[in-house]
C-alpha cells in the first residue's frame, strides 16, 4: 500500500476501553524506545478504514474482544514528536475477554490509578480527561 505523498502527520486511533469503573491500559511490548510505557490498545488508520472500524479491528487484533466505540475523550493529540495525532474514544467490551497478544501486559486501572503506570507521553491529556469524567 502507498504512503500519501503530502507528509503529514498520520492518524492513530485508541480505545479507552472501560466497564463502568474502570479503564483498560496496555503496556507496550515494542519498539525498544517504547517498550514499558502504557498506552490504549489501537493503531493507525489503514486506507480506506473509518475511525471505528480501525478500532474494532485493532482491539480484535490485539486484545481478542469485540468492541462498540463510543465518543471521543479529547482532541486531536500530537504525538511521536509530531509524526502522529492520537484520536482516544471511548469503547465497551461486547464479546469476549481481554488477553495482551501483543502487548507486555494488561491491566484494568481505576480512575484513582490512572497515575500508577507510565503513559505515553503524549496520552496525558487523555488520562487526564478519563479521570475527570469517571471522577466521582
Ligand atoms: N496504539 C497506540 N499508539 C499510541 C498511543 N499513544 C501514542 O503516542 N501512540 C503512538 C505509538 C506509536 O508510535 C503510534 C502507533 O503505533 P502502533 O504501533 O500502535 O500502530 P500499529 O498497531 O498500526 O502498528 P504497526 O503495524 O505500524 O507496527 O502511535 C496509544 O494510546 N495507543
Amino acid at each position: 500500500m502507498s504512503e500519501p505523498i503530502s507528509g503529514g502527520p498520520r492518524v492513530v486511533v485508541g480505545a479507552a476501553i472501560h466497564d463502568g469503573r474502570a479503564i483498560l491500559a496496555a503496556e507496550r511490548a515494542y519498539p525498544p524506545e517504547l517498550a514499558g510505557l502504557w498506552e490504549f490498545p489501537g493503531g493507525k488508520l489503514e486506507p480506506g478504514e473509518s475511525e471505528a472500524e480501525a478500532l474494532r479491528r485493532e482491539c480484535r487484533e490485539e486484545l481478542g474482544v469485540a468492541v462498540a466505540v463510543g465518543g471521543r475523550v479529547t482532541g486531536d493529540l500530537a504525538t511521536g514528536g509530531g509524526r502522529f495525532l492520537l484520536r482516544v474514544y471511548y469503547a465497551e467490551i461486547e464479546s469476549g475477554e481481554p488477553r495482551a497478544k501483543e502487548h507486555a501486559e494488561l491491566r484494568w486501572l481505576l480512575p484513582e490509578a490512572l497515575d500508577s503506570v507510565p503513559w505515553l507521553p503524549g496520552n496525558r491529556p487523555a488520562v487526564e480527561a478519563i479521570r475527570k469524567a469517571f471522577a466521582q
